[in-house]
């Protein structure tokens, strides 16, 4: 017996030190070969800790992301080391963090140049090649630039206006009838419809639910652990891209075969383009469908939720609306009645740097760069963290407190670097105007139609993408 529970003993004794052994060596070494220029430039490495092997700082991370503070990780590291840009290990990899908005915006700035947008894996494989994020170079510019057009300002006017006022209409027409509605699911839903008519055409109807189920599996998988075993939500996801991606296929070649009937929606005017292959229309309609949607829907609901625990906010939202509809009438709004939305818009900026629907952005570094005099080697991975910004207590007074009012002295927010819910640079969201058009008119709908409570209280989790735990069940009671 005493012989067994020496030999127990030296066998964890054995353990401790060789995981202690392993632990110094990973943070020394960073979990991967170092090139000479890298050793002879050691002092100048960012500071920074990568924890523990193969998990790195990942728990802590991830701990941070899903109790309602994200800014705790990089708060703890800043204080730590003194520096707002720190290397740390998540997810298996290396990754030099920056919550410095200076030197975030030199890297969005250079993108193509000095960095180039570099996601996980796992991330990846589910938006396709050619999803915008995975691609680079001549077609990343082209592509976005397609983008862009179709989304520009000008056109959102005509062709957006009208058909996001019809449908949140419609869609809360139903919800009067509800009662009591679960807000984030209501509100997925509500915009994928709206994107799945703007991009395929696709009205309300058996063919949009069947797609909706499967856009539920995929974005599911977005936000899962990426472990492809049968049955898991990853392994769910890429199935679900595979059958989407076949019916967008599939509706390519229908219109290529009925060349006579015509679509007013996105994949006609990509095929009208002629010079993309199926291949890459399929991804980057798929991906489109994804950035519009997710992020969107998101912020829809936590405006509403940050609306709802500010009750003079909607005070003053009802007084500017109830304006503009003594105005219009039964009259659909305009161009002119959104641009004279002046307490909605700080609202809707205060709810994007609130919300924090992108928390951070992800590139890698092509050539050597030195910032503040860290050298941050050629190849690392650059974790542009855009919420440290927008939630820092010295840029923002009570970063935590949802204060619309804040936006007032200054609506211009097109160069501040302080605030960039929509990243930048050559990668700069191309949806950025539709998203905020979508926001304004929801809101106007909602707070004139609707007063509302909250049934329970909700936590927000902004891993990996924000979200509310409980989904925001709400009580709708129609205004007179
Ligand atoms: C609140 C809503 C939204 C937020 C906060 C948001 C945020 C962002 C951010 C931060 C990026 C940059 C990613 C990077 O640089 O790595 C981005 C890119 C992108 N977004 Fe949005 N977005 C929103 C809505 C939309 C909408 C409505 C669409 C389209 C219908 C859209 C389409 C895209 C596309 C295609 C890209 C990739 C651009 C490229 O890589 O060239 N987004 N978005």
């Amino acid at each position: 017996m005493a012989d067994q529970i020496s030999f127990v003993l030296v066998v964890f004794t054995v353990a401790v030190a060789l995981l202690h052994f392993i632990h110094r060596w990973w943070n020394i070494h960073g979990g991967r070969k170092r090139s000479n220029n890298e050793e002879n430039q050691e002092a100048r490495l960012p500071p920074g800790s990568t924890g523990w092997p193969l998990i790195g700082e990942s728990f802590s991370f991830y701990r941070s992301m899903t109790r309602n503070h994200p800014r705790k990780f990089i708060d703890d590291r800043e204080k730590r080391y003194n520096s707002d840009i720190f290397i740390s290990h998540l997810f298996g990899r290396r990754v030099v963090v920056s919550a410095d908005p200076q030197f975030n915006k030199f890297v969005l700035q250079n993108e193509g140049r000095l960095f180039k947008a570099q996601y996980y894996e796992s991330f990846k494989t589910l938006i396709g090649n050619y999803g915008l994020l995975s691609v680079h170079g001549d077609l990343q510019r082209k592509l976005h630039g397609i983008a862009v057009n179709l989304l520009r300002f000008e056109r959102l006017g005509v062709d957006f206006m009208e058909e996001i006022q019809s449908l949140v209409h419609s869609t809360l027409d139903r919800w009067a009838e509800m009662k009591d509605i679960a807000l984030q699911n209501e509100c997925h839903q509500m915009i994928l419809n709206l994107m799945a008519k703007q991009l395929l055409d696709l009205s309300p109807s058996k063919e949009t639910t069947e797609i909706c189920g499967l856009f539920v599996d995929y974005t599911n998988a977005m936000l899962s652990i990426p472990i492809k075993i049968p049955g898991s939500n990853y392994a769910k996801g890429i199935k679900a891209r595979q059958l989407l991606i076949r019916k967008i296929s599939e509706m390519i070649k229908e219109r290529r075969n009925h060349p006579q009937v015509l679509h007013n929606d996105l994949l006609a005017k990509l095929l009208e383009e002629g010079s993309l292959s199926d291949e890459i229309i399929c991804d980057f309609i798929l991906f489109l469908l994804f950035a519009g949607h997710e992020t969107s829907s998101r912020a829809l609901t936590s405006a509403i939720k940050f609306l709802t625990y500010c009750p003079e906010a909607v005070e003053q939202m009802q007084k500017e609306h109830d304006a503009i509809l003594k105005i219009k009438g039964v009259h659909k709004l305009e161009w002119e009645d959104y641009k004279s939305m002046k307490f909605t818009q700080c609202v809707i900026n205060e709810t994007l740097r609130l919300g924090n629907f992108s928390l951070a952005i992800s590139r890698e570094a092509t050539k050597d760069i030195t910032v503040k005099d860290y050298l941050i080697p050629k190849g690392s991975m650059i974790l542009v963290v855009l919420a440290a910004t927008h939630l820092r207590e010295s840029s923002y007074t009570e970063a935590l407190i949802f204060n619309p009012w804040r936006w007032e002295p200054d609506q211009d927010v097109s160069n501040n670097v302080l605030f960039t819910p929509f990243g930048g640079g050559g990668r700069l969201c191309p949806g950025y105007h539709l998203a905020k058009l979508e926001l304004a008119l929801f809101l106007h709908i909602f707070v004139t139609r609707f007063r509302w409570e909250a049934l329970g209280n909700d936590r927000t989790s902004y891993f990996p993408l924000p979200y509310l735990t409980e989904g925001f069940p709400i009580r709708l009671h129609c205004r007179q």
